[in-house]
């Protein structure tokens, strides 16, 4: 049966340990450390299991790859069995809010046929990889600007685009080996009251229209984004949003799917939400945050049966974004006092970021 159906897709599972994000350790972080302390503990994050972002067509070949060494990592019986673990992250105009992380394929030049492609190879790949397991979360940021940022031209603009184009994932993806979690923001984006029922709307339409993908387990939260998942008092830059946290959030995100025909669980980013409160200067601000931590590690010990799984999807360690005003894709958020800076472009790796989340981190390393 599918690994979605099925339930809760990481119960008795671990999560493939990557090679790209432990070369980016073992060859960058680790040599850039001085103290052997640090060292040890450096190389402690690279065992922890997290997402590979396919942030470019380029990248899927990391897909096969990883999969066919998951593949003979099972069969030589690793206990419990290793599961792949992916963001699909390659929309035409993406990230259309902001500029830090636009992509490769754009909708004025065959950006929805480039997109087409791009998951056919990836659809092809998994369908042949029958026997791995495998949560992929699909497109962060996506639909929920859609849901805030239609004010925004290059938003309104790719509106239908996005819409077309994560149809199309999650319908091809619908696979019996493949669990398939649609990013929704977080408690400080889509969690405001203004924004929680259209938020729901546009979710239960899309899914629907989808034709329910039995793959498609629901919804991941807090990706790339700093909140706490449970906190006693709600933090000051929070205020006035009574989902200060991202419990509350799905908690009340909940019934207004399943009330718009998506019977969703969640998973939740805790890679970088270690530091509570953090020192962000408004809940806005995104990009490499000043202070923060990283998080629990993943776990399916979330105590609400709404949350799948606490998971490190943002590898820590890699920008949201360069500091450089004179870049290309320069956003001012990544310029605030609250941004570590200098900061390289958004996914390379910032070692600063990453030492900041290692001493940091909450649990400690
Ligand atoms: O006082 N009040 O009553 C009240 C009422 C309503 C208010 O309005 C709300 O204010 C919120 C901010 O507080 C806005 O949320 C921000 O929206 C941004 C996109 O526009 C997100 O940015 C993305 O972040 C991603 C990583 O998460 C990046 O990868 C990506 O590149 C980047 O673009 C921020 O996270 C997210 O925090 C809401 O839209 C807005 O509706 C505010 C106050
Ligand atoms: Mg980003």
């Amino acid at each position: 049966g599918t690994i979605g159906r099925a339930g809760n897709p990481f119960v008795s599972k671990q999560i493939y340990a990557n090679p790209y994000y432990a070369s980016e350790i073992s060859n960058i972080a680790v040599p850039s450390l001085t103290a052997a302390s640090l060292q040890a503990k450096a190389s402690a994050v690279a065992d922890v299991g997290s997402f590979v972002w396919l942030d470019t067509k380029a990248k899927v070949a990391l897909l096969l790859e990883y999969l066919r060494d998951i593949q003979a990592k099972n069969e030589a019986g690793a206990d419990p069995p290793i599961i792949g673990a992916f963001v699909i992250y390659d929309l035409p105009d993406r990230d259309c809010a902001a500029d830090a992380s636009n992509g490769e394929f754009s909708i004025a030049e065959d950006g929805v046929r480039n997109y087409q492609d791009y998951i056919l190879e990836i659809a092809n790949i998994t369908a042949t990889a029958h026997n791995v397991n495998i949560v992929y979360i699909i497109e962060p940021d996506s639909l929920a600007n859609l849901v805030t940022n239609m004010g925004v031209p290059k938003c309104a603009n790719a509106a239908s685009a996005y819409k077309q184009c994560i149809t199309y994932a999650i319908q091809r993806l619908n696979l019996p080996n493949v669990a398939m979690y649609l990013d929704a923001g977080h408690a400080g984006w889509l969690g405001w009251p203004a924004n929680i029922q259209p938020a729901a709307n546009l979710f239960g339409s899309l899914y629907q229209a989808a034709g329910s993908p039995v793959a498609v387990r629901g919804l991941a939260t807090n990706v790339a984004n700093y909140n706490a998942w449970s906190i006693a008092t709600c933090p000051s830059y929070t205020s006035p949003n009574a989902n200060c946290d991202e419990k509350r959030y799905i908690n009340a995100m909940a019934p207004l799917l399943t009330a718009a025909g998506f019977p969703a669980h969640f998973v939740t980013d805790t890679s970088r939400n270690g530091v509570q409160p953090t020192q962000q200067q408004a809940w806005g601000d995104w990009c490499n945050v000043n202070g923060t931590g990283f998080g629990v590690r993943p776990t399916t010990d979330t105590g609400d049966p709404l949350e799948d799984a606490f998971l490190w999807i943002k590898p820590g360690g890699e920008s949201d974004g360069t500091s450089n005003a004179t870049a290309a894709r320069y956003d001012p958020h990544c310029g605030l006092s609250d941004a570590l800076q200098p900061a390289p472009e958004a996914g390379t790796w910032f070692q600063a970021y990453f030492q900041q989340l290692l001493v940091n981190a909450n649990p400690s390393f």
